[in-house]
């Protein structure tokens, strides 16, 4: 990408889009154009159409999406899957017909079959069942890896698709209903030593094993992948490494300085043992993480407070 190229992040506001904005601009960037979802809303094909016509970007992040952890996914799963599917189709097609010089489409983990071998391979997506508390989000991702691979086969576009493991950082979701784990937990934790309690719910048994990547790194690699991978195959990014929720929450009670007890509501459930990522062709594509799971939380948890917690 040149410094003057005109580049589109879709999802610009969220936790891994304005990570993306930020690592663009640190590099120099200054033509990135953006748009809310209330300004435009990606389901909507025309619009969507519309706005590429209009702007012709030559690069497009497409972090667009509707998000959430395990509770929401299994709560709201036609919007999982309803959503995800126009935002990307529309998004792919329109950057097809505007003639986008690259995109890059951002799946997830979770894309891989439940029971599959650990670490996860690229070449393990669609070999088996997947987890059923998110298998609408994960077709749809599935979708978006399908659709960039078929315009890359029937019209040459150069769309390229990464798989990221669970995320967390700057602007993350702090809602208890529909967030993901770690956000969750600093959340409860932090309220919990303020609030005196002595115990903190953890949903699940504990000892699901999740890989956890900060925001920020991720948005580094997607930098890095759109300037030097142009490959029709998948490229996991994560850390290689994971933890049990327990070992998680044990961390997060240690970082905030909580003393209280944790306990586990085994009425939530579970979802995937385990999602461990193999990260070897994002290290032979020349790319590794920088930011190690305790400082991260840190970084989070500063961030959080900075951000919800008045003084
Ligand atoms: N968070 C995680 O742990 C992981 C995330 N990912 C993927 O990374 C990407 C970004 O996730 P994340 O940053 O966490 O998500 P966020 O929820 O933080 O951000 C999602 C963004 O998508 C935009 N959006 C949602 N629906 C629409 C719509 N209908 N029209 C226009 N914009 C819309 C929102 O825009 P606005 O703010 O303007 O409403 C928001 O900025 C997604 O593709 C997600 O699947 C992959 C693995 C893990
Ligand atoms: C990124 C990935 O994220 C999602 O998958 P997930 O990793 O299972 O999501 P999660 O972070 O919400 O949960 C991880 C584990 O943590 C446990 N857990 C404990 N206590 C809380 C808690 O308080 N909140 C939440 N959310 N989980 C909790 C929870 O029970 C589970 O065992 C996909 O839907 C999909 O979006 C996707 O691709």
């Amino acid at each position: 990408m040149e410094k003057t190229s005109k580049i589109y992040i879709a999802g610009h506001r969220g936790m891994v889009g304005s990570a993306i904005l930020r690592q663009l601009e640190a590099n120099g960037h200054t033509n990135i154009i953006t748009r809310t979802s209330s300004e435009l809303d990606l389901r909507n094909q025309e619009a969507v159409q519309e706005f590429f016509e209009t702007e012709k970007p030559d690069y497009v992040f497409l972090a667009a999406a509707k998000v959430g952890g395990i509770h929401a996914n299994n709560t709201f799963r036609a919007e999982f899957l309803y959503d995800n599917l126009m935002i990307e189709a529309n998004i792919i097609h329109a950057a097809h017909l505007s003639g986008v010089k690259k995109l890059m489409f951002l799946g997830s983990s979770c894309i891989y079959p439940k029971m599959a071998p650990q670490p996860l391979k690229e070449e393990y997506l669609l070999t088996g069942p997947l987890e059923p508390t998110n298998e609408p989000y994960a077709i749809a991702k599935i979708a978006g890896i399908k659709l960039c691979e078929s315009y890359r086969d029937q019209y040459g576009s150069n769309f390229i698709s990464v798989m990221p493991t669970n995320l967390y950082g700057y602007n993350d979701n702090y809602d208890l209903q529909n967030s993901h784990v770690l956000p969750a937990l600093i959340r409860k934790i932090h309220e919990a030593k303020d609030n005196g309690a002595p115990t903190v719910t953890v949903w699940g048994t504990g000892s699901p094993k999740r890989e956890f990547l900060f925001a920020d790194d991720l948005a580094a690699a997607c930098v890095y992948l759109m300037d030097n991978y142009d490959g029709r195959e998948l490229v996991n990014i994560g850390t290689g490494e994971d933890v049990s929720i327990k070992e998680l929450a044990l961390l997060i009670k240690d970082v905030i300085g909580y003393e209280g007890e944790l306990e586990f509501d085994t009425s939530k459930p579970d979802g995937t043992p385990r999602k461990l990522m193999d990260v070897s062709k994002l290290h032979s594509l020349g790319f590794k993480h920088k930011i190690e799971l305790r400082e991260g939380i840190a970084l989070a948890y500063a961030d959080f407070k900075e951000k919800y917690v008045t003084a």
